[in-house]
């Protein structure tokens, strides 16, 4: 079963702003980056996962239950950490997330029990008395994870959770995302217009740019797959493209330089033989991996 599935989704505001196009995407389990510059569309489709706006077109589903129909039933099974918090100053960390859990539907007891679990998880075991007014940004972004996690459930929705951070508390954020989505056996949506970090941590990437997907892929797919040998000749380029594409290689030029798809072993050895044959003066023969920023046009996406 897919974790989340669209069709055609499309969210409008009023009658100018199209928040969300025509969007169709299928996304399997596992930790998944939704990407996008500001104002992609990426807040609006998950308040539209949990049921919390209805789309003005097409169809969702989340764990194949229709959130514009059956809200609790998803919410029951999904954890989600806002981008902006209205985090109470006057309450401890331990109460502030009990009584979510309580509002879960969780027993007094078992609330209680899990909150601590929950802040054990996210680290904030030992300051859990503590009031939140007191909490530093990161241990307010961690205090919103754990109340996500309280009630158990079998997905999380994390919008833009590095927010505010300093580089080391957004390095300890994205760890603590990446152990929860691996240890726990959850999946995990992380929410970004920061594509170098959701990169380091998840599987699998959901483009959007102005509302529509722009590419939904496995990490792995998307950088594998791109490997190429660049190779440069001082002389005879075209003759060796020619010899190279004859060979069966998928060879495309950029100015000088040949960019020679890396799908097997033997392609370095026939790069080298076919530039011996010819008896050309190689210049250079490097592996280029292509950076998953690399894969979109847009800057403000590729941002790192
Ligand atoms: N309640 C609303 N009423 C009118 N327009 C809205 C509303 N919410 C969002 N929008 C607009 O819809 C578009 C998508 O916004 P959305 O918040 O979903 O994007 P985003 O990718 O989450 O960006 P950000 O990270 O800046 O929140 C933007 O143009 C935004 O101004």
């Amino acid at each position: 079963m897919s974790l989340i599935d669209t069709q055609g989704l499309t969210k409008t505001y009023g009658a100018r702003v199209t928040a969300l196009q025509d969007l169709t995407v299928s996304v399997e389990p596992g930790i998944i980056g939704l990407v996008g510059a500001n104002g992609a569309g990426k807040s609006t489709f998950i308040k539209i996962l949990l049921g919390l706006i209805a789309p003005t077109g097409g169809q969702v589903r989340v764990f194949d239950i229709d959130p514009t129909v059956d809200p609790d039933r998803v919410r029951a099974k999904v954890g989600y950490m806002p981008e902006h918090d209205a985090l109470p100053p006057d309450v401890s960390a331990a109460e502030f997330v009990t009584h979510l859990g309580r509002i879960s539907g969780l027993p007094r007891t078992a609330a209680r029990e899990r909150a601590s679990e929950a802040l054990r998880h996210v680290g904030l075991y030992e300051e859990r008395y503590r009031q939140i007014g007191g909490y530093s940004t990161g241990m307010k972004q961690r205090v919103k994870l754990a109340q996500a996690l309280v009630h158990d459930p079998d997905l999380l929705l994390l919008d833009e959770p590095t927010n505010g951070l300093d580089p080391a508390g957004r390095d300890a954020m994205l760890a603590l995302i990446h152990r929860i989505g691996t240890e726990f056996g959850i999946s995990v949506v992380v929410c970004s217009h920061l594509l170098g970090e959701v990169e380091r941590i998840c599987d699998s990437l959901v483009a959007i740019e102005g509302g529509r997907l722009l590419r939904a892929d496995r990490i792995s797919a998307m950088t594998e797959a791109r490997d190429v040998l660049a190779v440069e000749v001082s002389d005879g380029t075209e003759e060796l493209s020619a010899a190279l594409t004859k060979l069966g290689l998928t060879v495309n030029q950029d100015g000088r330089l040949l960019l020679v798809e890396l799908d097997q072993e033997a392609t370095y050895d026939r790069i080298l033989q076919a530039v011996a044959d010819l008896d050309l003066p190689l210049h250079r023969l490097d592996q280029r991996r292509h950076r998953v920023a690399e894969l979109f046009s847009t800057r403000e996406t590729a941002d790192v």
